[in-house]
């Protein structure tokens, strides 16, 4: 059995998916953000505004690396996960990457209420747009693109579940 690895900018449902899908797969989640939180001790806008950006980045790489040695895990990522070309490796690596995506529209209307997310601080659409601008291509190396625009939970697992199959990931060996 591989890790499964989902990844996608923030609003694109890793953390909500990755749930169903551990419930549908038997697999333990874990949830890189959730790990962060609890290992440091802090939520995610605490460590940003009293550690910084940098802290939480390197805080993430190392959790990202431990968690995938130690599989196999469906590990939901946070959105900023693939700014790291090692982070990209090692997920690569270690596991079957799933990119989830949405469009424009979905995001800043799932995201618009949202106050845990402090790269969206100073209002959601305008940060969601420059966001998508500036990572652009960057989740394009996963393998298996799922977009979730306008998608049930249950269709979306679905959807992952075909790919798995092909892909002989989140089954026995
Ligand atoms: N398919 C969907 N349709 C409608 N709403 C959804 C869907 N998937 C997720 N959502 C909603 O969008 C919001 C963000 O979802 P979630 O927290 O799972 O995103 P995420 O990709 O984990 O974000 P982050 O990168 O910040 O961790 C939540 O309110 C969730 O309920
Ligand atoms: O896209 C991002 O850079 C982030 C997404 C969230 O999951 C968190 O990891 C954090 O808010 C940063
Ligand atoms: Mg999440």
């Amino acid at each position: 059995m591989k890790n499964v690895v989902l990844v996608g900018f923030m609003g694109t449902g890793k953390t909500t998916v990755g749930a169903a899908l551990s419930e549908a797969l038997g697999m333990t989640q874990i949830d890189l953000d959730e790990e962060i939180v609890r290992r440091e001790g802090k939520s995610i806008p605490a460590l940003f505004a009293e550690q910084g950006e940098a802290y939480f980045r390197d805080a993430e790489s190392k959790y990202l690396a431990d968690l995938l040695e130690q599989g196999p895990c469906i590990l939901t990522t946070g959105g900023g996960v693939v700014l790291r070309p090692q982070n990209v490796e090692v997920m690569v690596q270690k596991g079957l990457v799933v990119a989830l995506s949405a469009s424009e529209e979905e995001l800043i209307k799932r995201l618009e209420n949202d106050t845990g997310r402090p790269l969206l601080a100073g209002g959601v659409a305008q940060r969601v747009r420059t966001l998508l601008a500036e990572r652009a291509g960057a989740y394009d190396f996963a393998p298996i693109q799922i977009d979730t625009t306008g998608k049930s939970l249950t269709a979306i697992v679905e959807e992952i579940k075909g790919h798995l199959v092909e892909n002989e990931a989140g089954g026995e060996d």
